[in-house]
């Protein structure tokens, strides 16, 4: 598996960046959140004049082995349907990165399926791997396929970096993805599997009681997890693991990487245990419905851009919060200041 070095942007423009933003004609602060988001994208560019480039949001799909278990409202057989539901152009996040001029790419990072050659899908797994092993009885996948599965993510973002894009979402979708990232937050968080456990795609109070008690056998099942690998290899999956490696590579990179939901965040956690100064590029954009998020993003210590109470995956809180992100980039390059237009300051 590859090494990341992702560099700390170097702090000594932060005070011109801060003083940009405090001339621009405003009451001081007033702009909030948005003067936050501009200084950090403008840290991360080393420059007084950021720009956002060839946006790009990746979903990556994969299967679970859990899945037969009951563990979703859904069918496994959602994963593939889905992915082929993303190429026709059809599901929300196609709708909202069409509205905002994002171009979407689609990862098969381990579905239960074949897709033809032809369609536009990135086919990116790891050859015979059709989704994830049950964790119930093993763990989901080897620490070789985890580590390959990393590099796999990071290898298509260097592609999409050598075309010019400079700020990239996350996404994912896998029925029993939610499962994975509860088991992940757990093991990372040290947590209670209670406080991480949701309903998901809409369980029931009775399959939800049901979720937890299997993923506590899980959990039971794979006490040794000392390395943030072997928590990922244990629980899956892969599109959690190539997540993990592109979110690395982007950073890496000095991309501005946008982070989703749960399942999105969950792959950031081992991100973060893997390279913590992962942290200067990520924007969290949406905090999700299922119930494990909020302390997710707390022990993070980060705040979401947005909170729409959605719980969909698919990157679809970044493409909602993408024109967010460029207020803060467009007030910093367009908007006026004291001194230009002429307006007494205090
Ligand atoms: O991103 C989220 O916060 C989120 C919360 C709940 C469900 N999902 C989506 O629903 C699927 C996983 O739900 P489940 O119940 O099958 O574990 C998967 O395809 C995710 O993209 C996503
Ligand atoms: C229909 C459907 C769409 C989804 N998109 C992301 N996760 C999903 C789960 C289901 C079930």
């Amino acid at each position: 598996m590859k090494t990341f070095h992702i560099p700390v942007p170097d702090s000594s423009i932060l005070e011109a960046i801060q003083h940009k933003i405090d001339f621009k004609t405003k009451p001081l602060g007033a702009l909030g959140q948005l003067e936050k988001l501009a200084l950090r994208i403008s840290l991360i560019q080393q420059t007084l004049n950021p720009s956002l480039q060839k946006p790009h949001l990746v979903v990556f799909a994969g299967d679970h082995g859990a899945a037969q278990e009951g563990i979703s409202k859904y069918p496994p057989e959602v994963t593939y349907q889905m992915v082929m539901n993303f190429v026709q152009g059809g599901a929300a996040i196609n709708v909202f990165c069409r509205q905002h001029n994002i171009t979407l790419e689609v990862v098969d990072a381990g579905v239960n399926g074949t897709f033809e050659k032809s369609l536009p899908i990135i086919h990116n797994k790891i050859p015979n791997t059709f989704g994830t092993n049950n964790y119930l009885k093993e763990p989901a996948m080897s620490i070789k396929e985890g580590q390959k599965s990393i590099d796999r993510g990071a290898a298509l973002i260097q592609k999409i970096f050598e075309n010019g894009c400079n700020i990239i979402g996350f996404g994912e979708m896998g029925i029993g993805n939610t499962s994975s990232a509860s088991l992940i937050m757990s093991k990372i968080c040290k947590l209670p599997l209670s406080e991480c456990v949701g309903r998901g795609t809409g369980l029931d109070d009775q399959a939800l009681k049901t979720k937890l008690q299997l993923l506590q056998k899980a959990q039971d099942l794979h006490r040794r997890l000392d390395t943030p690998l072997k928590v990922l290899t244990a629980f899956g999956g892969f599109e959690i693991a190539q997540m993990v490696g592109a979110m690395l590579q982007a950073a890496e990179l000095g991309m501005i990487v946008l982070i989703d939901g749960f399942i999105a965040t969950s792959a950031y956690l081992i991100a973060h245990q893997i390279e913590p100064n992962i942290s200067h590029y990520a924007v969290f954009c949406h905090q999700s419905d299922e119930s494990g998020h909020k302390a997710m993003l707390d022990f993070l210590g980060a705040n979401a851009l947005l909170k729409l109470d959605l719980r969909l995956g698919e990157g679809s809180g970044c493409a909602l919060a993408y024109p967010i992100i460029q207020s803060a980039v467009n007030f910093m390059n367009e908007m006026a200041s004291f001194e230009s237009a002429g307006v007494s300051n205090v």
